[in-house]
């Protein structure tokens, strides 16, 4: 008990600084450090309200901020992982959906978030390359985030899905319970991954330079998905991967259109902050990680 205690959001503030701060710019963003920001717009899906009661979605469209970013504290577009965190801006209220590029996250609990972090410190400057790989495979969680990321490669935004990792849940219109579901951003033009030519050509920062070429001529567009568990799916733990076919909801599309330079980095996009409609993960890390963005935030002051 004494031990859970410890792995409050201040401790795991303390833990992404040891790991990602830098001494020269200490007011960056210790994680998802790296990344720019733009806008847009969300369009819903006519009568998505008949399926999800969220009046957010009556809007037909929806102003968007979004930043886009690197996990960790990468400087490098040729990195793996990827970040869109977006804030749809309603007339009345607005919606904050932090996703990553991976449908899983590494971690069921306070514990395991901890122990997949700290074993990643340097100590007397050396990462334990040999430690980390053989507890990659001895937890289940490391190892099927690991090979989750196995299975993807280094995209380009336009050809890069985001997920919620969590589950969250749902009001509707009909029914007394809410019902729970994850989401998903697929973009329009397909999952993609550079080629090795294509990845060598591709400097540190091709993600915003592709950004900025690519929506000279059209918005980026992502299809916004609702995936509602199949019989067995958990749904109290974002570790789950629910794999083969389930039922969708389409909700809208993400219209990317303009560069914003990299204001936004400095800001916090807290997942908590939800619409009328839509209610919080039950899992043991989604309260967590609200209470850390706002530490991490904070100290950025
Ligand atoms: C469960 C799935 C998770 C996803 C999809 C996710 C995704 C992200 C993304 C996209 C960002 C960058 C947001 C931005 O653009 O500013 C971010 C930032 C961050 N994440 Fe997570 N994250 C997850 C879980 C967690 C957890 C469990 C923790 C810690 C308990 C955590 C700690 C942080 C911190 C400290 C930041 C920086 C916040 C700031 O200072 O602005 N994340 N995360």
């Amino acid at each position: 008990q004494e031990k859970k205690e410890m792995y409050d959001a201040n401790y795991i503030a303390d833990i992404f600084y040891k790991l990602n701060s830098d001494p020269q710019d200490p007011k960056r963003k210790i994680n998802h450090t790296k990344g720019f920001c733009a806008s847009g717009t969300f369009e819903p899906t006519a009568n998505i309200t008949n399926a999800v009661d969220i009046p957010l979605l009556k809007q037909r469209s929806i102003p968007v901020e979004v930043r886009y970013s690197l996990g960790g504290a990468s400087m490098d577009d040729k990195s793996k992982t990827r970040g869109m965190a977006i804030r749809l801006q309603g007339d009345k209220e607005q919606w904050t959906l932090v996703m990553t590029n991976s449908e899983i996250l590494f971690a069921k609990n306070p514990e395991e978030f901890v122990q997949f972090l700290e074993m990643r410190i340097p100590v007397n400057g050396k990462v334990d390359t040999e430690k980390i790989k053989k507890v990659t495979q001895e937890v289940d969680s490391f190892r099927n985030y690991a090979n989750f990321m196995n299975t993807i490669g280094i995209s380009s935004l336009e050809n890069t899905p985001f997920y919620s990792n969590h589950t969250f849940w749902f009001k509707t219109p009909k029914q007394k319970d809410l019902i729970p579901a994850k989401w998903k951003f697929i973009p329009k033009d397909g999952i993609k991954y550079l080629d090795e030519k294509e990845l060598k050509n591709a400097n540190k920062d091709f993600l915003t330079e592709n950004f900025q070429t690519y929506t000279q001529a059209k918005p980026i567009e992502y299809d916004m998905y609702l995936v509602y568990p199949n019989k067995g799916d958990a749904t109290d733990t974002p570790t789950a991967l629910w794999k083969g076919k389930h039922k969708e909801a389409l909700v809208g599309t993400l219209k990317v259109q303009q560069y914003q330079g990299m204001q936004c980095n400095k800001d916090v996009y807290f997942p908590a902050d939800l619409p009328t409609g839509v209610e919080a993960p039950k899992d043991p890390l989604f309260d967590l990680r609200n209470a850390t963005y706002g530490i991490t935030f904070g100290r950025r002051q």
